[in-house]
C-alpha cells in the first residue's frame, strides 16, 4: 500500500453504482450505464421527469430490486455477493420513505414509529422520547394514538417519515417526502432532513418540488434517459446569477 494514498481522508462511500443497468420485464430499460457515489454526510436531491426511474433507483439502493448488470455497493458491500441473510443488517442502516407507505393499520401512529426499535430489541423507555419528539416534529403530536385508517394521506406519509428516522439510519432514502403535505409542513420536513444531515446522516430526496430544490443549496442528481448526472445546487447558482 502506498504511504501517499489519501483515500482514507475521504468520507466513507455509502453507495457506489458502477455502470448499472436495470430493465423491467426484459424490455423496459429504466437505468443504463448509471454511475454514482454517495459518501458519508452527502445530501443529494434526485430529480428527473416523471417515469425517469427515481423510485426504481431508490429501490435498487434499498436492495429491493436487483440490477440487470453492473455493480451496486452499499456500505462497501457488493450487493450481488451478499447472502440473503446479510441484507437485513445492511437495510437496518437505511431509513426509507417510499410513496406506498406500508404502515400497519392495526397499530397506532406511535406503535408504527416505534416498530423498528422494537424489532431491534429496544424497550419502550429507550425510544419513547425519540418517538414522541419525531411525531410532534412532523405535526402529529395530537395523533399518537390514531391508527392509519383514520389518518389522511399526508399524515400517513409523516408517520412513515418519523418511522424511517427513529433508528437514526446512516442513509435516508426519501421518495417525494413533501409530495402530500402543505408548503409549511414540506418546509419543516426538509428542515428535519437537513438537521439529520448536519449530524452526519447521508440523505437522498427524490422530488419534483422545485420550490424546495431552488431554496436548499444541495447538489442534484438528475436522472434522464437512464443516465445519472451530478449538478451543482440550484440555490447557489441562483444566488450567483446577476
Ligand atoms: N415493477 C415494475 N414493473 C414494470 N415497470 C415498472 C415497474 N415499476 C416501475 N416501472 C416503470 O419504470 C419506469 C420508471 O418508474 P419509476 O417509478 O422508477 O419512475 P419515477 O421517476 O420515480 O416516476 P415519478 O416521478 O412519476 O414517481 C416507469 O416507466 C414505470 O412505468
Amino acid at each position: 500500500m502506498s504511504a501517499t494514498t489519501n483515500t482514507s481522508e475521504l468520507p466513507q462511500k455509502i453507495v457506489e453504482l458502477r455502470d448499472v443497468a436495470l430493465t423491467y420485464d426484459g424490455t423496459h430499460e429504466v437505468l443504463k450505464h448509471a454511475d454514482m457515489v454517495l459518501r458519508e454526510g452527502d445530501f443529494r436531491f434526485l430529480t428527473g421527469p416523471s417515469g425517469a426511474g427515481k423510485t426504481t433507483l431508490l429501490k435498487l439502493i434499498y436492495m429491493a430490486l436487483k440490477p440487470t448488470s453492473g455493480s451496486v455497493r452499499i456500505f462497501g458491500e457488493e450487493v450481488r455477493d451478499l447472502a440473503t441473510d446479510d441484507r437485513p443488517a445492511l437495510r437496518r442502516r437505511l431509513g426509507v420513505v417510499f410513496q406506498e407507505n406500508r404502515l400497519l393499520d392495526h397499530l397506532t401512529a406511535y406503535e408504527n414509529v416505534a416498530l423498528p426499535m422494537r424489532v431491534m430489541g429496544f424497550k419502550d423507555q429507550d425510544y419513547r422520547g425519540d418517538v414522541m419528539e419525531l411525531l410532534s416534529w412532523v405535526g402529529l403530536g395530537d395523533h399518537i394514538l390514531a391508527k392509519p385508517p383514520v389518518l389522511s394521506g399526508g399524515q400517513k406519509q409523516r408517520v412513515a417519515l418519523a418511522r424511517a428516522l427513529v433508528s437514526k439510519p446512516d442513509l435516508i432514502l426519501a421518495d417525494e417526502p413533501t409530495g402530500n403535505v402543505d408548503p409549511e409542513m414540506g418546509g419543516k420536513i426538509m428542515q428535519l432532513l437537513l438537521e439529520l444531515n448536519r449530524l452526519g446522516t447521508a440523505v437522498i430526496v427524490a422530488t419534483h418540488d422545485f420550490h424546495i430544490v431552488r431554496r436548499i443549496p444541495m447538489k442534484i442528481l438528475r436522472l434522464k434517459e437512464g443516465h445519472l448526472t451530478l449538478h451543482q445546487p440550484l440555490a447557489e447558482l441562483t444566488e450567483q446569477a446577476p
